[in-house]
């Protein structure tokens, strides 16, 4: 194909199609395969026409040739459907069209990426993430043929793509090749002359249901591109709307064992459910039994998971009872199955929620004291055996400082992982970014205050979830479980937000299928968002455990944020992955699934300097209000985060003085919080480790500055300040990721923005504003 010619209309249908975005869908990817020619027909959504003449194509829509205006890509001297890779060609191609459609309008709000070359009527568009790293380019003239086009009244009607590249070259005096633009000119007025004749035509032969793909042209349809938020859709109107990966997750066959790997929005949760309802649909009209399982990490993400199902599918699966319905659905956590099984009842009181921040604060607390406790009582003894290395750092290092680290040792290594028994944490490799431990001695040490830490568990009658987890392991390997497995285990289970779970609890789920041999079980997971090795360990586990029979299966574009947040988090995650060996970046070659219309409403990202920590707890409230306009959001909407919790205080208490309505969340993925904000037209206000899971149009995170993210504390050592910045990655990631339209960063400009914007700033993906 030589050229390529579309008029203003289809450039607005094609980049308002969601199902044009993304190659990941079957409409976009054919769009691309036929704009290269390796494809001769392709139908579609959109209301435009493809016509073609014998050097190229056309898309055009109805209406007289002169008053419209056209995007022309002369294909041979640009190169621009073949220079790049599938995706980042759509890319490319929206970014154009994007460009087209603003420099019709008259705006003059061009991007970083859009260089309009003074002195000259040329523009230099690099259309792909600054991430890639590619400096992909799009050359175009903006005044092609310009004397000739005035004389015939055609002036500013067209723009001409010229050339790509990856190199720079001199504007002023590069000539654009106009061989291929004349003969679209030339042709223009038959093509469009000859349209009203086409769609007639058409028309006559789509009612007689004779087309069987002759035409080549995108079918005339209503555009399905208004997505309701909030997950408002049914099985029904959700099926056509998901990309191919996405459809081939949900309609996999139920005995399919399958690792779903995606980053922050990209729908694992949305279609971790709609599989677990296209496979109890399925079992009904079969008539065949199904007993499904979802787990959920916390009992406040299985109240939004219930309300999802409701909307999706409003049959009740989940309402049934088990032991009686041949198909049936519950939904639970993983602490409460295990104490169902285990024939026992946990009171609310007796349970320590890992998810809750009054459990959380209270576990530091007898973290702390057992720590106090050793270094008191103990250490003096152990410290001839202990190594060098651990006996300095821990000598070093204050209590406080100490707590997180003690605190994931155990929840990972020696609760999470091993086992309750010493010599099962021995054999234990160390985590690379965790408490410095070498020796058994070492490991001796630790393994003391974790004593002291669970006798005061027991001194005050609670469980953490993994003794329930740990009790019920014992219980489900015998031969009583083994009979009852048959009769009360599930036919498929789903796990969402695996990467929240540690590895004896993993294990644990292979017990609870009815049949010991086989694993319908799907488990979605974005290692990035785990705090600390968590993720990157559960990865692994799951990898290496179970990988014989699963199969990964990737998503690669985020349908929550616009291009600009994805950019951002994804800079986030790559200056970990830059410094830590085992730090995934889950968002790399990512592509945004925003059409022009979420983009309307979407924000530059930018990073807000204060004076002081009062002007900037301020100012988020401020920008809060001003974003909520912007972007037509209601106040439930908006979240106000940080990652350091005395400046929780701080907003918590600005808000409480100045009555703010706002609502708090403190526990992660508090749906029932959301819900409330919803209904009482409130803010919502949390630490970062509590909005996983959630979604907003605007996020504000407060105190992205050095000291305070990473957490620099008073600690000297190397492995309390490494373990500090491999978890402010993970939380800084979560915090950005859960915005759609508009996020902005604050700090304090005497402290300077975080290390881990560096890259960012870089870029410029953040806008420094003071
Ligand atoms: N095919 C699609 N078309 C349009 N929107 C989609 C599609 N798939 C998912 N979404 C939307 O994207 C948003 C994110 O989805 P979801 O919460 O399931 O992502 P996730 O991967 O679980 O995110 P996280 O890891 O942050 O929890 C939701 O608003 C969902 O409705």
């Amino acid at each position: 194909m030589k050229y390529v010619c579309i008029d203003d209309g289809a450039v607005r249908e094609l980049i308002s199609g969601r199902e044009l975005q993304s190659v990941d869908f079957e409409d976009g990817r054919r769009l691309i395969e036929r704009l290269q020619g390796r494809t001769q027909v392709f139908k579609g959504t959109g209301s435009f026409l493809v016509n073609l003449d014998k050097d190229g194509m056309y898309l055009t829509t109805p209406g007289k040739w002169k008053d419209k205006k056209y995007l022309v890509v002369d294909c041979e001297s640009s190169n621009l459907f073949s220079s790049v890779r599938d995706a980042e060609t759509l890319t490319s191609l929206q970014k154009l069209l994007r460009f087209c459609s603003k420099f019709w309008s008259g705006s003059n709000a061009y991007t970083p990426a859009e260089k309009m070359i003074a002195g000259t009527s040329k523009t230099i568009l690099f259309p792909l993430p600054f991430s890639s790293g590619t400096g992909f380019r799009v050359a175009i003239e903006r005044e092609p043929m310009k004397e000739r086009l005035e004389r015939r009244d055609l002036s500013g009607n067209f723009l001409l793509v010229y050339k790509t590249g990856f190199d720079g070259a001199n504007s002023f005096t590069e000539e654009a090749s106009l061989q291929n633009f004349r003969k679209v000119i030339e042709a223009l007025p038959s093509v469009y002359d000859a349209l009203p004749r086409r769609i007639e035509f058409i028309n006559e032969h789509e009612q007689n249901k004779t087309r069987n793909g002759v035409f080549d042209e995108l079918k005339i349809a209503a555009p399905r591109n208004q997505l309701p938020r909030g997950n408002m859709l049914t099985l029904g109107d959700w099926l056509p709307r998901l990309t191919k990966q996405q459809r081939q997750f949900v309609q996999a066959p139920v005995e399919q064992a399958l690792r779903l790997v995606g980053a922050a929005g990209t729908g694992k949760t949305t279609t971790l459910i709609l599989r677990t309802m296209f496979i109890l649909l399925k079992a009904e009209s079969d008539k065949q039994q199904m007993r499904a399982l979802f787990v959920t990490p916390s009992e406040a993400t299985r109240k939004s998971i219930l309300e999802s199902l409701q909307v999706i599918n409003p049959n009740g699966f989940w309402e049934r009872d088990p032991k009686s319905s041949a198909v049936s659905l519950t939904v639970t956590t993983l602490a409460s199955i295990c104490a169902d099984k285990l024939n026992q009842t946990i009171q609310e009181t007796e349970f320590v929620d890992r998810d809750a921040q009054d459990s959380k604060v209270m576990q530091g607390l007898y973290i702390e004291q057992a720590i106090a406790e050793a270094r008191a009582n103990d250490f003096k003894s152990h410290a001839p055996h202990l190594s060098d290395k651990f006996r300095s750092f821990f000598d070093e290092t204050e209590n406080t400082d100490l707590v997180d680290l003690f605190q994931h040792e155990i929840s990972m290594q020696i609760k999470g992982r091993a086992g309750d028994p010493f010599d099962a944490y021995k054999e234990c490799p160390p985590l690379k970014y965790g408490l410095p431990v070498e020796t058994d001695a070492d490991r001796g040490f630790v393994f003391s205050v974790f004593r002291k830490y669970q006798r005061q568990l027991v001194d005050v009658a609670q469980f953490d979830t993994d003794d329930v987890v740990l009790s019920a392991t014992g219980q489900l390997d015998t031969p009583i479980w083994r009979r009852r497995r048959s009769l009360e285990g599930y036919d498929f289970i789903a796990i969402d937000e695996a990467h929240l779970f540690n590895i004896n609890e993993l294990h644990l789920f292979h017990y609870f299928t009815r049949d010991p041999s086989a694993a319908p079980i799907s488990f979605a997971i974005d290692q990035a968002q785990a705090v600390g090795e968590r993720g990157w360990e559960v990865s692994k586990e799951l990898e290496s455990n179970h990988g014989r029979q699963e199969e990964e299966l990737n998503y690669g574009t985020v349908f929550r944020s616009s291009t600009q947040i994805i950019e951002l988090s994804a800079s986030i995650l790559a200056s970990g992955a830059n410094l830590f060996s085992n730090f995934k970046d889950t968002l790399k070659g990512a592509q945004s699934g925003f059409t022009s219309d979420d983009e309307r409403r979407t924000q530059p990202v930018r990073f807000i300097e204060a004076v002081d920590d009062d002007t900037m707890v301020e100012l988020a409230f401020k920008r809060a209000a001003e974003l909520g306009a912007l972007t037509e959001s209601s106040p439930s909407d908006i979240l106000i985060t940080c990652l350091a919790p005395d400046l929780l205080q701080s907003l918590k208490d600005y808000a409480a003085k100045r009555r703010k309505p706002i609502t708090v969340l403190d526990r992660r993925g508090d749906y029932a919080k959301v819900r409330s904000a919803q209904r009482d037209g409130l803010m919502l206000l949390g630490h970062a480790d509590y909005v996983g899971g959630l979604e907003f149009n605007i996020v504000i995170v407060v105190g992205v500055d050095k000291g305070r993210v990473p957490y620099e504390g008073s600690s000297t050592t190397k492995e309390s300040r490494n373990f500090m910045r491999y978890i402010a990655h993970n939380r800084l990631y979560v915090a950005c990721s859960r915005a759609r339209f508009a996020l902005e960063l604050l700090g304090v400009k005497a402290r300077g923005p975080s290390d881990i914007l560096s890259g960012a700033f870089t870029k410029n993906l953040l806008e420094l504003v003071e």
